[in-house]
């Protein structure tokens, strides 16, 4: 998984909690170009940076979430591409290779497809196909996507404040959120995590109760972690306690981010996003979900042909490398589960609010983009 070293984040990244994790960057030292990743699996105990020279390298990052979140992926696959392509590997087998790495969040083939698609057309278009133009072409894609979900997150942070501040008059609210949506996932501050990061800067926000996201505990050991850094106050809690919570009515809306929204607003998340929100309709709670237009698939009709990921049974049966359960247990891991847009609020994208959630009214918000642009050799 290419090389590694420890870091200690800058200053002006620990020290400041305006200041985003540097979750992903592209460098050039001498050597050749890599790129380098913030290790999200050492989190929170200690701030490991993985430097990817090559893309077998980054696939394994990718498949091992070292590197994860939908936003994140599909700017890792775009950078991918282009590293491919700066340092002369073999381009088409990269893009396939980083597309399939992981199968459910669409933005990961979308951003691979992005960078193919330019490192394409400069080498048919540049005189006598010149490579190192049509990898400059490919770099160029992968920091355009980057910048656009950095401006997508501070857009969806500005709208899901809005939307809060309608569902919820009078602030001093306190949201539940599973799993890790915030600068760990993204261009920016990330997406869920980024409204109750403005809702906390606007005094809005009571409490963040953050969901211990079994069995890779992304809240626990990430929502945590980027909730510690920026001041707020939050609560952890295991999975199974969330139910008490809403009967105790300390839930007054559920924030969640997304992998894959289907054309018809139902949403693939982290697994426990659907029983959240079944709890929310039980105690009339909003169940919102935050995500750009990029994890939005037109190409996909609904939920049932969404892909799940099924993922080994050791990270179920294991716990830090110790079993939680006897030698030779079959476990069942689905990385992700659907919630149907009947048991949805709102979506909230860069483009604006979606609620109630209809096939036109997300369309209406979507930029038309070929059907299931998540083909990547399309
Ligand atoms: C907004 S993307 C974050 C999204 O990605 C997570 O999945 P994973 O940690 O497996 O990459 C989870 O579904 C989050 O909601």
């Amino acid at each position: 998984m290419g090389d590694q070293h420890v870091v200690t984040l800058a200053n002006d990244s620990k020290g400041n909690p305006d200041e985003p994790l540097p979750a992903l960057r592209w460098e050039e030292p001498p050597e050749g170009p890599v790129l380098v990743l913030l290790d999200q699996t050492r989190l929170p105990g200690e701030e490991v940076e993985l430097v990817c020279t090559d893309v077998p390298a980054l696939v394994e990052a990718i498949r091992g979430l070292a590197v994860r979140g939908a936003p994140l992926l599909g700017i890792a696959g775009a950078y991918g591409v282009a590293l491919a392509a700066v340092r002369g590997y073999d381009v088409d087998e990269a893009a396939e290779s980083l597309a399939h790495a992981r199968p459910t969040a669409v933005n990961l083939a979308y951003g691979v497809r992005r960078a193919l698609a330019a490192y394409r057309a400069a080498l048919a278009g540049s005189a006598g196909g010149d490579p190192e133009r049509a990898a400059s072409a490919a770099l160029a894609e992968a920091r355009s996507l980057h910048a656009e979900d950095k401006e997508a997150s501070a857009a969806m942070a500005r709208h899901g404040l809005q939307l809060l501040a309608e569902l919820l008059p009078g602030g001093g609210y306190q949201i539940l959120t599973h799993c890790n949506t915030g600068a760990l996932v993204s261009g920016g501050e990330g997406t869920a995590f980024a409204v109750a990061l403005a809702a906390h800067r606007q005094g809005q926000l009571r409490r963040l109760w953050v969901d211990e996201t079994r069995p890779l505990l992304q809240g626990a050991r990430l929502t945590a972690y980027e909730a510690a850094r920026s001041g707020m106050a939050y609560t952890l809690l295991t999975d199974n306690a969330a139910g008490s919570l809403f009967a105790a009515g300390n839930v007054h809306a559920v924030i969640i981010g997304a992998d894959r929204i289907a054309a018809d607003g139902s949403v693939a998340n982290k697994v426990g996003s659907y029983p959240l929100a079944v709890l929310a309709r039980y105690h009339n709670v909003p169940f919102i979900v935050v995500a750009p237009t990029t994890t939005v698939d037109q190409g996909t009709a609904d939920g049932s042909s969404i892909e799940i990921e099924q993922r080994p049974g050791h990270e179920v049966t294991e716990s830090t490398g110790n079993p939680v359960a006897p030698l030779g247990t079959q476990a069942y891991n689905p990385a992700f589960d659907i919630t149907p847009a009947a048991l949805i609020t709102a979506i909230v994208t860069e483009n604006g609010v979606v609620s109630p959630v209809t096939p036109d009214a997300l369309a209406a918000l979507c930029p038309s983009r070929a059907p299931g642009h998540d083909q990547v050799m399309g």
